[in-house]
């Protein structure tokens, strides 16, 4: 897709963390910008709920638009970013004006996407206009760049990410310091990181959109996020981060898309050895485990304004380039219906199980009783401290065993009389691919 005029007139919709961001850059760095894509990037209109607020760029010589949707209708435009959010709403119902009457459609919004892909990317084909969502994927990390167009040449076997900074700064926080979640939360939200709806971050929400979105890339297929297998945060307490500690692994929420199988957004185990169990704070990650290359990892800044700014404008330097790729990396006609998908649960899965438990003798014995009942070996095991008639967190990690023998084993240790609330577990996923 070649991009012929000089002057990019460019409309922005959204003007809140990240989308003021993106104004300010194409304001204060408009030479270099320009530059990089060969054509002059000209910020001629935007709309924001809130006209008056003080976003630190000037508005003379932009146009203000009430209603966002109107942007699709002005002439002169020849690229609207769309950073609003929402799957629904104004945000898909300007992208779908703005890529039917031929302008090109920049976004980071990942619930769009990963709802609405498919049928988005059809009509940018159809109009023959560029559909791109850098930014809607581990933010600043050049993570759709990266599976689409350089490592295009792969078959892969697993993309696994830490796909939420909001998450990832929560629970290393808490591992760190002890700290309640919701008093972390709390800094996420101030620091610009967290979605308008805080359960999309910590119930694996966001996380899982983006997990949609490689998947499909990856394995050539329209996004389908019904699709998903999802868990979040909310369960892991202080306890799990020291016992995982102690075990050889550490907690982070972890998504995992494999060929064939059921693609996972959870709060796991990581090996400490695993590149991506480094990862620590708002970064995020994605390993990408492909034939020929073996394994490639990106990390960098998953969420804020200047992350996802810069790959905002990427993307908008791309199409002024005229060097758009294809949404999904190849035309809707070789892209199979992602919703048609068989996928099964996999190869079996090692766990980690936390108990509560009266701390007296035979429980032990009880509880390793059920899982040899349901065929489940042990792989280690820990108690920390005595607490005589008194409640104790009793962890373990199992061998590989199938997640239904999991659920089985579970429900029949909640049923005793020693366990004293619901255990936890949590999927143990594999390091990288070696070599
Ligand atoms: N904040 C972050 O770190 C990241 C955000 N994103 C995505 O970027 C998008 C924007 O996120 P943020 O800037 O953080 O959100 P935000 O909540 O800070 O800003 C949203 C903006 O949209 C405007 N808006 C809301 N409804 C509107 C409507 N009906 N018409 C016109 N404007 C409307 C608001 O006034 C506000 O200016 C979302 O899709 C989000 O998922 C993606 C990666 C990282
Ligand atoms: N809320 C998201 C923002 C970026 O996508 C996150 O925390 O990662
Ligand atoms: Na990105």
């Amino acid at each position: 897709m070649t991009y012929e005029k000089s002057v990019l007139n460019i409309a922005i919709a959204g003007l809140g963390v990240v989308g003021s961001e993106v104004a300010r850059q194409l304001i204060r760095r408009n030479d270099a910008l320009s530059a990089a894509g060969g054509s002059r990037l000209q910020l001629v209109a935007v709309s924001a709920r809130s006209k008056d607020s003080d976003r630190g760029f000037s508005m003379d010589g932009i146009q203000w638009v009430d209603d966002a949707r109107d942007l699709a209708k002005i002439d002169d435009v020849d690229l609207v970013i769309e950073l609003i959010g929402g799957s629904e709403g104004v945000a898909l119902d300007l992208t779908r004006a703005a890529l039917a009457a031929g302008k090109h459609v920049v976004t980071a919004n990942k619930a769009m996407i990963a709802h609405h892909g498919g049928a988005l990317a059809k009509l940018a084909e159809e109009n023959e206009v560029a559909l791109t969502f850098e930014a809607a994927v581990a933010g600043g990390i050049p993570a759709v760049k990266t599976l689409r167009e350089g490592l295009v040449a792969n078959e892969f076997s697993r993309v696994a990410g830490i796909l939420n900074g909001t998450c990832n700064y929560i629970l290393s926080r808490m591992e760190k310091t002890g700290e309640h979640f919701d008093d972390v939360l709390v800094d996420a939200q101030k620091l610009g990181y967290a979605e308008a709806e805080p359960s999309f971050d910590v119930d694996g929400i966001d996380a899982a959109h983006k997990l949609t979105i490689l998947a499909a890339i990856a394995f050539g297929h329209t996004p389908h996020f019904e699709a998903v297998k999802i868990s979040g945060i909310r369960d892991v307490s202080a306890v799990d981060f020291a016992y995982a500690r102690q075990l050889g692994f550490r907690i982070k929420l972890v998504g995992v898309a494999e060929p064939g199988r059921v693609p996972r957004m959870e709060t796991c185990l990581l090996p400490l050895s695993s590149q991506l169990a480094k990862v620590d704070g708002v970064l995020n990650a994605v390993a990408y485990d492909g034939m020929p290359i073996g394994s490639v990892l990106s990390v960098g800044p998953g969420a804020g304004a200047g992350a996802t700014g810069s790959a905002v404008l990427a993307d908008v330097i791309d199409v002024a380039a005229g060097r758009a790729c294809l949404p999904f990396g190849r035309p809707m006609a070789a892209l199979s219906d992602g919703s048609k998908a068989k996928n099964g649960n996999g190869p079996d899965t090692a766990f980690y199980i936390r108990l509560t438990v009266i701390d007296q003798p035979g429980v032990l014995a009880d509880v390793t009783r059920i899982l040899q009942e349901h065929d489940i070996s042990v792989e280690s095991l820990v108690q920390q401290g005595r607490a005589p008639d008194d409640v104790v967190a009793l962890a373990m990690t199992t061998h590989e065993c199938p997640a239904s023998a999991l659920e089985a084993a579970l429900s029949a240790l909640s049923a005793l009389s020693c366990v004293k609330a619901s255990p936890v577990s949590m999927p143990i996923v594999p390091s990288e691919q070696e070599g």
